[in-house]
């Protein structure tokens, strides 16, 4: 355990914190560069500021998001803020952040551009961190989103979706894209997700708990409460 871990959902941070670079570390001994998938939202942040301090080679890592809202790169919501505010400080600021969106106005007419920038990364990516919602969604794989069935079953890289329940237009690596990757892990926290957690570990439909597409990757799975 990291002595200054105070509370479990820290703790648990700094164990993946760990995990993370451990990863990155052995697959940079055999590759020139080695990417890494970060999921937005409000449970990675105490991860990013952890693993923002381990020492690796971040001049040769890329970091790239599983999803994005569609928003300007500054706005509040925008995951690449997220990223640019709590990962890419410290020793992690040497890292090449790859964004998700355009100076388009919609994904659908950004995604084409964004899919020639993350093909030319190292795939598979040596770890893709998940998130998940109450609803069972991941990346932007939510179960009302209208490109849902596209996105679980294209081959292409990234897909841009409409969802109801969501107040913005995302763009998502599609359920294909996320898979193309050595190592993956849930991280999530507290009862309500370990409960949603445990629907979706007894059931098949994947378009009423998206998290199923993953969870026979296999999934590392970080949880605390
Ligand atoms: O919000 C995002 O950018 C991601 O699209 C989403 O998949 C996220 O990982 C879950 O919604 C969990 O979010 P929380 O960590 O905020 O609960």
């Amino acid at each position: 355990m990291s002595a200054n871990a105070a509370t479990p959902r820290e703790h648990l941070a700094h164990q993946l914190a760990e995990a993370v670079a451990e990863a990155l570390r052995t697959d940079l001994t055999r590759q020139a560069r080695a990417l890494l998938v970060v999921s937005g939202g409000s449970t990675p942040v105490p991860f990013f500021a952890a693993l923002a301090h381990q020492e690796l080679a971040w001049d040769r890592v890329d970091i790239t998001l599983a999803d994005e809202r569609w928003v300007a790169e500054d706005a509040t919501d925008s995951n690449a803020r997220l990223v640019r505010e709590h990962l890419l400080v410290g020793k992690a600021q040497q890292a090449r952040f790859i964004p998700l969106t355009t100076g388009h106005s919609t994904p659908e007419e950004g995604v084409e551009e964004v899919a020639g920038r993350l093909e030319q990364l190292t795939w598979p990516a040596s770890v893709v961190i998940l998130g998940m919602g109450g609803d069972g969604h991941t990346a932007s794989l939510f179960p009302d989103s209208r490109e849902l069935s596209l996105a679980l079953a294209t081959d292409a890289t990234v897909v841009a979706v409409r969802t109801p329940s969501q107040p913005q237009a995302r763009i998502t690596l599609s359920a294909e894209r996320l898979h193309h990757a050595l190592r993956h892990v849930l991280h999530i926290s507290g009862d309500d997700k370990r409960t949603v957690l445990g629907r979706a570990m007894s059931g098949d439909d994947v378009r009423e708990l998206p998290i199923r597409a993953f969870l026979s990757c296999p999934l590392a799975i970080y949880w605390a409460p």
